[in-house]
């Protein structure tokens, strides 16, 4: 459903961005996109997002051509400071049908209760729980998320993590995932990309075959992680590189 064709965005004659990115995603595929910093991770999911139209090449995102829904998740949560958690999903919503959706996604998330707090009285965990309910209410084709837990602390991150795979698996939402974090990308995806150079092209593919939800201490993902951070030039010698 999901396909990227020889895309390539770059700056600066030439310079930085990424290129040349092709891949295909099934429906209800997680795909993990890794890459040291500057690489062209969150410039690649803006222009999948449709937020910058600079590029060349060709991607399709939804069903339809015509149809082109996708659900946008960055690092902090960007809510409206002066409505409500339950106006924040909900906003710009019209249809009853739409209103019942917000209801259900507040469950979702596990924010019942807090539907009339404001962004302020909300833990950073709280605040991208709702950040995750809002970006699912148009019930995009493609979540596109933006190291979505890095801000938060070990534990509530892994405890969005797991949420994330909840809502996976009640909605088998198609979702793309730019991470810094080798451990969350083997704990959530399908298949990970690593991206390297400036401008960043696809350097390896790395499948996960292992059902989720997995175990985070898994000696197979462990093995992936080192094969990973080989992939990422991260795992020389490590004499070497603390002399
Ligand atoms: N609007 C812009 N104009 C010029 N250069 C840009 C612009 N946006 C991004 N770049 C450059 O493109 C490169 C990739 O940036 P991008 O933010 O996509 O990297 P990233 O892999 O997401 O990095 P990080 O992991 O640090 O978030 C960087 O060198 C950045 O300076």
């Amino acid at each position: 459903m999901l396909a990227v064709q020889n895309v390539t965005r770059t700056f600066n004659k030439g310079k930085a961005g990424f290129r040349n990115v092709t891949f295909s995603m099934k429906e209800g595929e997680i795909i993990g996109i890794l890459g040291t910093s500057g690489c062209g991770k969150s410039t690649l999911l803006r222009v999948l997002s449709g937020l910058d139209d600079q590029y060349s090449g060709k991607f399709t995102l939804s069903k339809t051509d015509s149809d082109h829904k996708v659900g946008m998740m960055f690092q902090e949560p960007r809510l409206m400071p002066w409505l409500s958690v339950n106006d924040n999903i909900g906003f710009g919503v019209k249809t009853a049908k739409q209103k019942e959706l917000a209801k259900e996604l507040l469950d979702l998330v596990g924010l019942n209760g807090f539907e009339n707090h404001y962004p302020k009285d909300l833990s950073g965990g709280m605040a991208q729980r709702t950040a995750i309910a809002r970006s699912l209410i148009t019930e995009p084709d493609v979540l596109l998320l933006d190291e979505p837990f890095s801000a938060l602390d070990a534990f509530t991150k892994m405890q969005l993590q797991d949420l994330l795979l909840s809502i996976w698996k009640k909605r088998q939402t198609t979702m793309v995932l730019v991470t810094h974090d080798i451990d969350e990308a083997l704990y959530l995806c399908d298949r990970v990309f690593i991206l390297r150079g400036q401008p960043g092209e696809i350097y390896a593919e790395i499948k996960i075959e292992q059902k989720k939800p997995r175990s985070r201490g898994d000696v197979t993902l462990a093995e992936k992680k080192a094969e990973i951070l080989n992939l990422l030039d991260l795992n020389n010698d490590i004499k070497e590189k603390v002399q």
